[in-house]
């Protein structure tokens, strides 16, 4: 099996004093693509915003390594620098940052221009980020910057939600094509994806699903058999035999 580029070891977190991961453990492969499930509630943004490192969360006990470091310690920006990235799915506006500023300032002007008429976002170049986005749009740009910036871990927290119909097709090609991208320049991704609808399962190679409930991993199946066990079951696990890749 590939080494993994993370791995989280018993991992407890508070916000703002609160409890709200109760010992998560979790590995993924270098290249695989994982996806989070779970009801509202259940941690999973939590999870993604402890990963990149982002407040109020605290780590109270366990470890976070990236290929290999511990980096449960390190800001923000050096857990970038090692190529960890995330789509928000609230993220701030930034007033009297321009798309176009935003992306000249990351060396990716050239990539704006091939890829933003993909997410219909080819208008945007001089609006600020973020200000006065709808929904929608929000993710397009969230998924857009990604593009732009190619971490080798991609976070997606509900990069389909709020979506509509037609957009959530160009989203999912776009992480398609994001993640898959496998040349000696440009290797293949590793993603952890948050999803309520599914939809993004159409669009990408799943490998491995977890079901988080109550701030931890309940269980890890195929994806596609875990998503259709709990539109029809509920957040459970399907039987074991049926519930476990090879790969884990
Ligand atoms: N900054 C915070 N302060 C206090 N409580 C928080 C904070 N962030 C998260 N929580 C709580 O932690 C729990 C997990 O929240 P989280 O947003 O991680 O859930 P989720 O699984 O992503 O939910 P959803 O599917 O609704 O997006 C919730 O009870 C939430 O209220």
């Amino acid at each position: 099996m590939t080494a993994p580029i993370l791995e989280i070891r018993d991992l407890h977190v508070s916000a703002d004093g609160l409890p709200v991961l109760h010992g998560v453990t979790l590995s993924i492969p270098t290249g695989e693509t994982h996806v989070l499930f779970g009801p509202n509630g259940s941690g999973k943004s939590s999870l993604l915003a402890t990963i990149m490192g982002l407040a109020p969360y605290q780590i109270t006990s366990g470890e976070i390594w990236l290929k290999g470091r511990r980096i449960d310690a390190l800001p923000v920006d050096q857990r970038a620098q090692m190529g960890l990235g995330m789509s928000f799915q609230r993220p701030p506006p930034l007033e009297g940052v321009t798309v176009e500023a935003f992306t000249a300032a990351i060396g990716a002007t050239a990539l704006l221009e091939t890829e933003a008429p993909a997410l219909d976002f080819g208008a945007f170049a001089e609006r600020d980020v973020n200000v006065g986005f709808s929904g929608g749009e929000i993710k397009r740009w969230e998924i857009l910057k990604l593009f732009l910036r190619r971490p080798d871990l991609c976070l997606f927290d509900e990069p389909e939600s709020g979506v509509d119909l037609e957009h959530i097709a160009a989203v999912g090609k776009a992480i398609d094509r994001l993640l898959g991208a496998n040349t000696p320049a440009d290797p293949q991704r590793t993603a952890l994806v948050i999803t309520h609808t599914g939809f993004i399962l159409d669009y990408i190679h799943a490998d491995v699903g977890h079901l988080m409930v109550d701030g931890r991993i309940a269980g890890s199946a195929d994806p596609r058999i875990l998503f259709r066990h709990i539109k029809a079951h509920g957040y459970s696990m399907p039987p074991r035999d049926t519930s476990v890749p090879s790969s884990i």
